[in-house]
């Protein structure tokens, strides 16, 4: 199964948040969804189910339009964590509202997960901790059995070890289920390693969806040094500057070819040292619009 996100657009009190949004999620993928904040990731996620109703393009399961099929929605799941309706109902109590709502919602599972980290079922929602109130949305979000679920901010307030538990039991869920999970998220560095790709939304449009994997095969991030204080043609042509400090750059090469490669050694740096690329360095690859060059000049 597929969903399609085609030519979503959307704007809130005259402003066009959302511009032409698209793009494919495959059942089973892990899809990172970053940008600046106040871009629009949450207001996506809020247009992908509806809750916002979309002024341009749609989205489709197959070819089945969600908004024509209200049947569909068993297929897609976010709980915006600002908009909750059960601020003021006990664990119990919310779980018998999603196996009322979720056919396929699995109580049993709900209440194990609970259990795990010593969330009582008879506790209301608005009296948990904020950590806490993270991890009963994201119990709801496994035990519902959805297979495309939108996870906003699915790590903040979480400490070290419910977060490794909630990573372990997306990735589970992911391997065992088929399930797929569209995960914003400010925390790099956890999406890094639970991403297959990541989407990065700017000026309200997808401006970027890298494949981590085959990124990873192409690029290189590169520690150099020049002996001049001219960057080299090399690296203003195919390589964005991450880093300046004093004669030391991190350069990013996406497309690190052997004629890039042989264009860097002909430079004849002083030092060429290979760094490890991290999703943080595409970001910043993203948005510092050269802020390096204009350092180093
Ligand atoms: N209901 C609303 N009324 C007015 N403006 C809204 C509404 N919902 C979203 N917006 C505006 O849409 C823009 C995108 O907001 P959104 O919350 O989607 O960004 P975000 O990328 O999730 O931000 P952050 O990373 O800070 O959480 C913002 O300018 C926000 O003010």
């Amino acid at each position: 199964m597929e969903l399609t996100v085609d030519h979503l657009g959307l704007a809130i009190a005259g402003k066009n948040v959302l511009q032409d949004v698209s793009f494919r999620w495959q059942q089973g993928q892990v899809l990172g969804l970053v940008g600046r904040n106040g871009v629009g990731k949450t207001t996506l996620m809020r247009t992908l189910t509806d809750q916002y109703r979309a002024q341009q393009g749609g989205v489709f399961l197959g070819d089945a339009a969600l908004c024509h099929h209200p049947a569909l929605r068993q297929q897609l799941l976010y709980i915006d964590p600002v908009n909750l309706f059960f601020k003021h109902n006990t664990l119990a109590q919310i779980s018998r509202y999603f196996a009322e709502t979720y056919e396929q919602f699995d109580a049993g599972r709900f209440a194990r997960l609970a259990a795990d980290h010593d969330l009582p079922m008879g506790k209301q929602y608005g009296e948990l901790s904020k950590g806490y109130q993270a991890l009963v949305v994201m119990a709801l979000d496994l035990a519902s059995n959805v297979p495309f679920v939108c996870l906003d901010e699915p790590f903040d307030g979480l400490d070290l070890f419910i977060r490794e538990a909630i990573v372990k039991n997306v990735i589970a869920a992911v391997a065992n289920e088929d399930r797929s999970f569209l995960i914003a998220s400010h925390d790099l560095r956890e999406l890094d390693g639970l991403a297959d790709r990541v989407l990065f939304l700017r000026n309200g449009t997808i401006s970027h969806d890298y494949d981590l994997e085959s990124l990873r095969e192409k690029a290189v991030k590169l520690q150099l040094v020049f002996k001049d204080a001219e960057i080299p043609q090399v690296v203003r042509v195919h390589g964005q500057i991450l880093n300046v400090r004093g004669r030391v750059l991190e350069v990013l090469f996406k497309d690190y070819d052997p004629v890039v490669e042989a264009a860097v050694k002909a430079a004849e740096p002083v030092l060429a040292a290979p760094l490890p690329l991290e999703l943080s360095d595409l970001f910043r690859s993203e948005y510092q619009d050269n802020e390096g060059e204009r350092v180093h000049g």
